[in-house]
Formats: structure tokens, sequence, C-alpha cells
């Protein structure tokens, strides 16, 4: 963990109206400076320039202007600097401390100074409880999201799937999809939930309150629940998924009998570095509160936080550094042995939503049927793909794209990959041609009407287990 002392951040210019500033993070890049497509070239220099600190859930302090941090107290008279204090809380004030989660920020203005929000068009954002469809038991399966018109941001381009649950009362989750080619201008907020995004297709710059992150495919990114934040991308287009989830906050699981390490080990977590714009002016942000997008325009820049520190921030992983652990004699484990994250509910064991990755490794079970078995699941499964290819299925999940498995739903190898792994020779194989993650949750997804009448939901999915012949031989 990094001090405010260690920083050694410098002061960014403050007298530049209008400029944004962060810290050690790059420099004055201010809004846009796009050619062409959607990629900014500061948005690029900046991520390439960003600085992180290490570990989930860790008690971080980090300032952007040193001496910015209050010593030996949250919330003095006068805070430093001129600066505001502002608590944010990620749970309960009164939740065990083990699940305690709040931060404190120092800002030009807190929070509380802003004018009215007003409704706002929600676009094809939809919230739980999902009422426009009746819940489908037929495996259903989507090819990418069309192109976006030209000039969407990362919000307009936000599409809802489906979900389960209830915004209101905090359980359940969404699934999304966005396609963008243009930054955001404007701010973003849930209270809804908190966002876990997994871009799929370009990179993001996320400038959030507590600073920036930079999240490519193969990386995830987490914003929690209210925390304000901007996207801007890093190539001409994006493309990626997001788990918005209603629930408790999302953990690292226990290991159990694994033992103290493995699976996503805490360090490799990445929180932002304090950075904070100074912009005076008309702001707009957008409020996602209770299913419907309210707007204010604010006369500042929300982004002012100059120093924090606490345990609820943002965050960024790489999958590629989850430690994989399988199976070194016969079967194939189930797939909870991939949770990276997961929302616990108050069955223990029972997730709101576990998010899982099928992450490069070796298969080496013996005498095996290596990939995914068949299987009817009490939980229901939502799944995309990153990169390349799943050994579950042979063709047509393709990058982009989606299946989603509700609750008892059969489903496991099509045919193609069934009749390949059953004469496959059982050498050590390794699976390192794709990048595979799931949404897995209790409670059976509803989709939206978008969804369901979707022109690229795949009719006919039901086919790739079409000609599993009988083999039975009493
Ligand atoms: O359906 C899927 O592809 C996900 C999945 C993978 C696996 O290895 C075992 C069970 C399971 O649901
Ligand atoms: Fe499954």
């Amino acid at each position: 963990m990094r001090t405010a002392a260690s920083d050694g951040r410098r002061a960014a210019p403050q007298e530049q109206e209008q400029a944004m500033t962060n810290g050690d993070n790059g420099g004055s890049g201010g809004r846009g400076g796009t050619g062409g497509g959607g990629r900014g070239e500061d948005a690029v220099k900046t991520a390439e320039a960003l600085e992180y600190l290490s570990g989930f859930g860790n008690e971080h302090t980090t300032e952007a202007v040193p001496g910015a941090l209050p010593l030996g107290r949250n919330s003095p008279q006068r805070a430093p600097l001129g600066l505001y204090a502002e608590q944010l809380s990620g749970s309960a004030f009164t939740e065990p401390r083990a699940h305690n989660r709040r931060s404190w920020l120092y800002r030009i203005r807190p929070s509380a100074a802003h004018p009215a929000f007003t409704r706002i068009r929600n676009g094809a954002v939809r919230t739980a409880p999902f009422t426009d469809t009746v819940p489908d038991p037929n495996r259903l399966r989507w090819n990418p999201l069309p192109e976006p018109p030209s000039g969407t941001d990362w919000l307009a381009g936000l599409w809802t799937l489906g979900g389960n649950g209830d915004a209101t009362q905090r359980t359940g989750m969404a699934v999304h999809l966005y396609h963008a080619n243009a930054p955001m201008e404007r701010v973003f907020s849930d209270a809804d939930g908190e966002l876990l995004i997994v871009p799929e297709r370009g990179g993001l710059l996320l400038r959030t309150e507590l600073g920036l992150l930079a999240a490519r495919p193969g990386e995830v990114a987490l914003i929690p629940r209210g925390v304000r934040f901007r996207v801007e991308l890093l190539d001409d287009t994006a493309r990626g998924y997001v788990c918005e989830n209603y629930g408790a906050p999302f953990q690292l699981p226990d290991l159990g009998p694994i033992g103290a390490n493995g699976l996503a080990n805490p360090r490799d977590f990445r929180a932002p570095v304090a950075a904070y714009e100074d912009v005076e002016g008309p702001v707009e942000v957008v409020n996602k509160f209770c299913g419907n997008l309210w707007s204010a325009t604010y006369d500042h820049s929300p982004l002012d936080v100059v120093a924090w520190h606490g345990n609820h921030a943002p965050y960024v992983y790489d999958l590629r550094a989850f430690n994989v652990i399988g199976t070194i004699s016969y079967d194939h484990p189930d797939p909870s042995i991939f949770t990276v994250l997961t929302s616990p509910t108050d069955t223990p064991g029972l997730a709101g939503v576990d998010f899982v990755v099928f992450a490069p490794r070796w298969l080496v079970g013996e005498d095996t049927f290596r990939p995914p078995y068949f299987h009817r699941n009490v939980m229901s499964e939502y799944m995309g793909l990153i990169e390349g290819a799943y050994d579950a299925k042979a063709e047509g999940f393709v990058p982009g794209g989606g299946s989603l498995h509700n609750m008892m739903s059969a489903h496991g190898p099509d045919r193609e990959t069934f009749d390949r792994a059953s004469a496959a020779e059982l050498k050590p194989q390794r699976i390192d041609d794709g990048l595979a993650f799931m949404f897995e949750t209790r409670w059976p997804l509803t989709a939206t009407a978008y969804a369901a009448e979707a022109h690229h939901l795949q009719r006919g999915y039901d086919d790739v287990w079409q000609g599993l012949e009988r083999h039975f031989r009493p």
C-alpha cells in the first residue's frame, strides 16, 4: 500500500481554468482530443502513464496534491487546502468490519452542491424488476450488438439484455452490453448498483471521482455504486459487457481447502491514485436511480476529488493474472473453481452473482471428458466471450456475443464438441485460444423485450444439440 507521503505526486497547474489535472497520471488532457473515431489521443497518452495502488479492499491513501489528506482524523474543522471532506459509503455504517466499506474524499466542492435532477430518456437501459417478457426456459444465444450510430458514447451505447431481482430492494443483477464510438462528455453514476465492466473490443479510460483507470480487453473494471465517472475510448470503437450488481458488493471468494493462495490474488487488483478535474463550467451529470436516468447540469466537474483514503474504490483486474486451479487427476471440476468475484446473499454459498472466468489453462484429466459436461443447473448462467473460442462450443458462440442458460435449462457441449472430445487422445492439452466468462446467479434471468426480439438473437440455437445420436448398446 502506498502512503500519501510516499506518493510524491506533483500538484497540477491549478490556475488553468477548464484544465484537467490528474497528478502524476499524465498531464492536462482535458476532454476529447479525438481525431476521426472515438479514440482520444490524450486518453491514450494518459492511459499509458497511469499509476495504481495495489490490493483488493486495502486501506489506500492517495493525494494528487501534497498535503491534501488530513492527518490523524477524517473530518478536521477545516480540511487542508480549503477542500471539503465527504464520506462515501459502500456498506451500511453498521455492517461487520469485514464487510464495511467506506472512503473519505477531499474535494473542491461537496457532492451536495448540485441543482435538481430531471428525468431524461432511458435509452436502451432497463432495470429490475424485469417484466417486459416472461422468463424463458429456452437456451438463448445472441450475436454481438450491431455497430452503433456515429457519436454514440458509452452511456448512449448501453443496452440491457435482462436480469433479475429488484434494484429498489438491492437484490439481483442486470446484464448489459455496450457499444460506443465517441468519448463521453457527460459524467455518469449508478445509484442502483456497482458496475463490473468487461471490455471485449477497444480499451476504455475511466475517469472516476477517485482517479483514473484503464481497462482493455482481457481486463475488467469495477465502478462502485454511485461513483461518478466518464468513459473515454482508447480505440476508435469499444464494445463489451457490464454486470450491474444491485446486491452486496463483489468480494473475493473464500478459498476453503484451496488454502491461503489462489484464484484471483488480492494484490493484482489495482485502484486509482487520486486525480482531479478543476473545471468551472457546465457539466452534465447523469444519475441512474431506481431504474431511470436523471440529469442535472452542474456548474463544475464532480470529478474534483484531490485526495482520498479508504477501502471503497474502483479497481481494475487483469483476468490473465487469474491463478487457475483444476484437476490433476480426473473429472471436470465445477466452474465455481474459476470464480473471480462473488456477491454473496443472505444464504451462504448462494451468490446473487458470481463472476467466473475461463482463463488459459492446462487440461490433464485422465479418462475424463474434458470440456464442460452436460448439465442442468439451479443457478442461471449468462456467458460472454472476450476473445477466441470456448471449449464447450465449436462455433456460434462468438466474441461480443453471449448465451443465456436459465435455471434448469439443459446445456453443455454442442454435438461437434461432444464428438471431438469423446474421441480425443488424452495427452496434456493447453487451452489458450480464448477468454470466456460467466455471470452466474441464483435467480433466473428475464430478458428485456429488446433482447427477446433482437435481430441478433440466434434463431435455431437448439440445433447445436441436434444429432446427438443414441449410442446405447445394452
Ligand atoms: O455452461 C457452461 O459452459 C459453463 C460451465 C462450465 C463448466 O466447465 C461446467 C459447468 C458449467 O455450467
Ligand atoms: Fe453451464
